[in-house]
C-alpha cells in the first residue's frame, strides 16, 4: 500500500533523467494525517546513532513536488529518525526566525536514495559548520549526549538535594561596585581560546583563582569547555574545593538544561547562556531552572537584535555584552557602548539589570570606557591570565589596587 505524503520538495535545479545536476531537497513537515506516531513505539528515546545514521525510506517524487512514500517499507526505527530530523529542522527554523544563525546540529538530511528514474541527493554543504561557534555547538551537542548517558538527570537531581548552597553572584558584583566605585570584576580562569591559542603554559587554575581573589576580583569565571578552551569541570570543582570564596561562573556552551544541573553539582554559582545559540524559549526555560537551583544566569548578547530579544524576556537580571563576535573573533569594545545607548540603556537602568562588559579589556582606559557606557561589571580573561602575577594584573587593569587590603579604598 502506498500513502501519498506531502513531503514537499523544493528544487533549486531541475533534474532530468539525463541530468547530473543535484537539486536541493528541502523537506517540509509531514502532514498531520500521516500518523508516524503510531509507528513509533513508546519509550524510544533519541540516540546519537539514530541522528547520525539517517536513512531515507523509499520516496518517489511526483511531478507536482509531492513525494510518495511506501508506508509498508518504513521501519519503526526509520520513521522515528525522520520525525526527529523534522523536529530538529523545525527548531532550526524557529531559531532562524529569531535571527539565530547557529544551528544546533548539522542538518544531515535523509541521504541519497534511489527514487525511480531520477536520483536526488540532499546537498551536503549545509553539514559544514558556518563558523567556529557553530562548530563548537555541534561538538558540544554530541559531548552532552554522552555525558547525559553517563550521569542521567535523576542522579544529578539527587546529588543537588545534598549539595552546599550557592553563593550570591549578583550580590558580590553589587558589593564590589559600591566598595570600589569601579565595575565589579569577574576574573576569568582561561587557559586557551580558539582565537588566541594557549594564553598561559604554566596553567594552575587554583593558584590563578586564589591570586584573582587576593587581587580584588568580585567573582571568578571558569572555562569548562575542554576541546576549544582547554578548560574542565575538574578545574571548577578544584577551585570551589580549594576554599576560594568568590562566587563562580561556569563558562560553558549550554545547549541542554542538563548542563545547568551538572554545573550546579560541580560548584557553580552562575552559568552563561548565549543568546546567539539559544532561542527565546530556551532562555526563558533555562533562566527558570537557574533560579530553581539558586544559580545566577548571565545571558550574553552580541548585537542589538540579541539585546532586544533578551530584554523581552521576564526575570533577566544579568546581561553580558560580548565585545567579541564569537563567530568571527572580531573584538570591538565600542560594542558595549553601542548596545547601551538610547532606549535600551534607559530600559536596562529602569529594570535594575546589571550589565557586564565582556572581552577585549586591557587597560584602565578600556575599563573607564565601558563604565562610562553604563556597565557595573567587567569580565576579563586574557589581560589578567597572561600576567606572571594575576593579582598585580588586576591593579594594572584598574589603574589602582582594588583588593580588600588596598590603600586606595
Ligand atoms: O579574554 P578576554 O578577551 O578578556 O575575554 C574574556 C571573556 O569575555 C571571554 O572569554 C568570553 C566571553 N564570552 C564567552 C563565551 C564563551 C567562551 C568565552 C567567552
Amino acid at each position: 500500500m502506498e500513502a501519498v505524503v506531502p513531503l514537499r520538495t523544493t528544487f533549486t535545479a531541475t533534474a532530468t533523467a539525463a541530468s547530473t545536476a543535484r537539486p536541493r531537497l528541502s523537506f517540509q513537515p509531514l502532514a498531520k494525517n500521516f500518523a508516524f506516531s503510531r509507528l513509533i513505539p513508546a519509550g524510544i528515546s533519541r540516540t546519537d546513532r539514530a541522528r547520525s545514521s539517517l536513512q531515507c525510506p523509499p520516496v518517489r517524487v511526483q511531478q507536482d513536488g509531492s513525494a510518495v512514500v511506501s508506508e509498508d517499507t518504513i521501519s519503526e526505527e526509520d520513521a522515528l529518525k525522520i520525525k526527529e530530523w523534522e523536529v530538529e529542522r523545525l527548531q532550526d527554523e524557529i531559531a532562524a526566525s529569531q535571527g539565530i544563525r547557529i544551528r544546533r546540529r548539522p542538518p544531515t538530511g535523509p541521504p541519497l536514495h534511489y527514487v525511480g528514474p531520477f536520483e536526488f541527493q540532499v546537498e551536503n554543504e549545509g553539514n559544514t559548520p558556518c563558523n567556529i561557534l557553530e562548530e563548537i555547538i555541534w561538538y558540544k551537542d554530541k559531548e552532552v549526549l554522552q555525558m547525559k548517558e553517563r550521569t542521567p538527570l535523576s542522579a544529578l537531581k539527587k546529588a543537588i538535594s545534598s549539595a552546599p548552597p550557592t553563593r550570591d553572584f549578583l550580590g558580590a558584583l553589587r558589593r564590589s561596585y559600591s566598595r570600589t566605585g569601579l565595575p565589579g570584576l569577574i576574573a576569568e580562569v582561561k587557559k586557551a581560546s580558539p582565537s588566541r591559542g594557549v594564553l598561559r603554559e604554566d596553567f594552575n587554575p587554583v593558584e590563578i583563582a586564589k591570586a584573582y581573589e587576593k587581587g580584588g576580583a568580585a567573582c571568578l569565571s571558569v572555562l569548562t569547555d575542554e576541546k576549544y578552551f582547554q578548560g574542565s569541570f575538574e578545574n571548577l570543582e578544584a577551585i570551589r574545593n580549594a576554599g576560594v570564596e568568590c562566587p563562580l561562573l561556569c563558562k560553558e556552551f549550554v545547549v541542554d538544561a542538563w548542563q545547568i544541573y551538572y554545573a550546579r553539582i560541580k560548584g557553580a554559582d552562575a552559568i552563561l547562556l548565549i543568546a546567539a545559540v539559544l532561542p527565546d524559549l530556551d532562555i526563558m526555560y533555562m533562566t527558570k531552572i537557574c533560579k530553581l537551583l539558586g544559580l545566577t544566569a548571565l545571558v550574553e548578547v552580541h548585537d542589538e537584535r540579541e539585546m532586544d530579544r533578551v530584554l523581552g524576556i521576564d526575570g533577566i537580571e544579568l546581561i553580558g555584552i560580548n565585545n567579541r563576535d564569537l563567530g568571527t573573533f572580531k573584538v570591538d569594545i565600542s560594542n558595549t557602548k553601542n548596545l547601551l545607548e538610547g532606549e535600551r540603556g534607559k530600559r536596562i537602568h529602569e529594570e535594575g539589570i546589571i550589565v557586564v562588559g565582556e572581552s577585549g579589556l586591557f587597560t584602565p582606559a578600556d575599563v573607564a570606557y565601558v563604565q562610562e557606557a553604563g556597565v557595573k561589571a567587567v569580565l576579563v580573561g586574557e589581560s589578567l591570565v597572561k600576567q606572571k602575577d594575576p593579582a598585580k594584573g588586576i591593579s594594572e587593569l584598574f589603574g589602582k589596587d582594588i583588593s580588600c587590603e588596598g590603600h586606595s579604598i
